[in-house]
């Protein structure tokens, strides 16, 4: 379990998080939510490690992730960021080799072929391995780098915005395949999505941050009321039920609920 006691955060003197509190819990799918600049990138990144300050406040089985030595925290957590641009003209396969980095230091083993065929495998992008990732669409880059998360075999995955770019058909397929990486290899997964439907159909917890503080958390049924969204988007949002699960319908909306 990933727990966050009372974690402010700071760029430069502009205070983003405040005192934060949240937990995520083990083998579900959390996604955060909430507007814009409201802190969610701030608070995956913090969870990360990969942002300065005090982290303390940020435990992982109980243990301040402060503690954990850096080789150690990589065979744990693996975390693709929002901004996945980098200008190397590597293949696809030597992309999600990068994931194998803290299991291998930099020589490839036959367990580590394995482990990046599976995550090619996983996301349906075996076709793509041996082409160059400057010359996929920005859609498949993003499987790409997801596979290379995949890869990294952790039990926690943090994801920013894994949807970036995506059709709704390879979105859902993201979903699912997260989904079933929850399910059946009891993988805890972060992600920040800003679709609400997704949030809603996949997610089996919720953490809504507005603001820099955590507006409302919990299952969906908790977080997913007409009421609690309109109040985190100040935007009206018609919530529709369906034998799948919650439809947010917020087209022409006109504003401030
Ligand atoms: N590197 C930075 N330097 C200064 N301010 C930053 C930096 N990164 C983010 N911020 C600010 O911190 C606040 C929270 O940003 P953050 O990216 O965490 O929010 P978010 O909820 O993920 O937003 P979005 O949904 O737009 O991606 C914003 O006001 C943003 O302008």
């Amino acid at each position: 379990m990933i727990t966050v006691t009372n974690l402010s955060y700071s760029y430069q003197n502009t205070r983003v998080l405040k005192n934060i509190n949240a937990c995520f819990p083990e083998q579900q799918l959390t996604s955060l939510i909430g507007p814009n600049g409201a802190g969610k990138s701030t608070l995956l990144m913090s969870i990360g490690r990969l942002l300065g300050g005090d982290k303390k406040c940020i435990t992982l089985n109980h243990r301040p992730i402060s503690e954990i030595p850096t080789k150690e925290l990589a065979l744990k957590i693996a975390t693709l960021r929002q901004t996945t641009n980098i200008d190397l003209r590597i293949t696809v396969r030597e992309l999600v080799a990068f994931g194998r980095f803290p299991h291998n230091r930099g020589k490839l083993t036959t367990l580590d072929n394995e482990a990046i065929d599976h995550a090619l495998a996983f996301l349906s992008i075996s076709q793509l391995e041996n082409t160059f990732i400057d010359e996929l669409s920005g859609g498949q880059r993003q499987l790409c780098f997801l596979a290379m998360t995949i890869a990294q075999q952790t039990p926690y995955l943090l994801l920013d915005e894994p949807l970036n770019n995506l059709d709704m058909k390879h979105a859902s397929h993201i979903m699912n395949a997260l989904r079933r990486l929850c399910d059946e290899q009891k993988r805890t997964i972060i992600l920040v999505v800003h679709d609400i439907n997704f949030a809603a159909n996949y997610s089996d917890h919720l953490v809504a941050l507005k603001k820099g503080s955590v507006h409302s958390s919990g299952t969906v049924e908790q977080v997913v009321t007409q009421k609690n969204l309109q109040d985190l988007y100040e935007f009206n949002i018609e919530i529709m039920p369906s034998s799948q699960g919650p439809i947010c319908n917020y087209f022409h909306s006109t504003g401030v609920a």
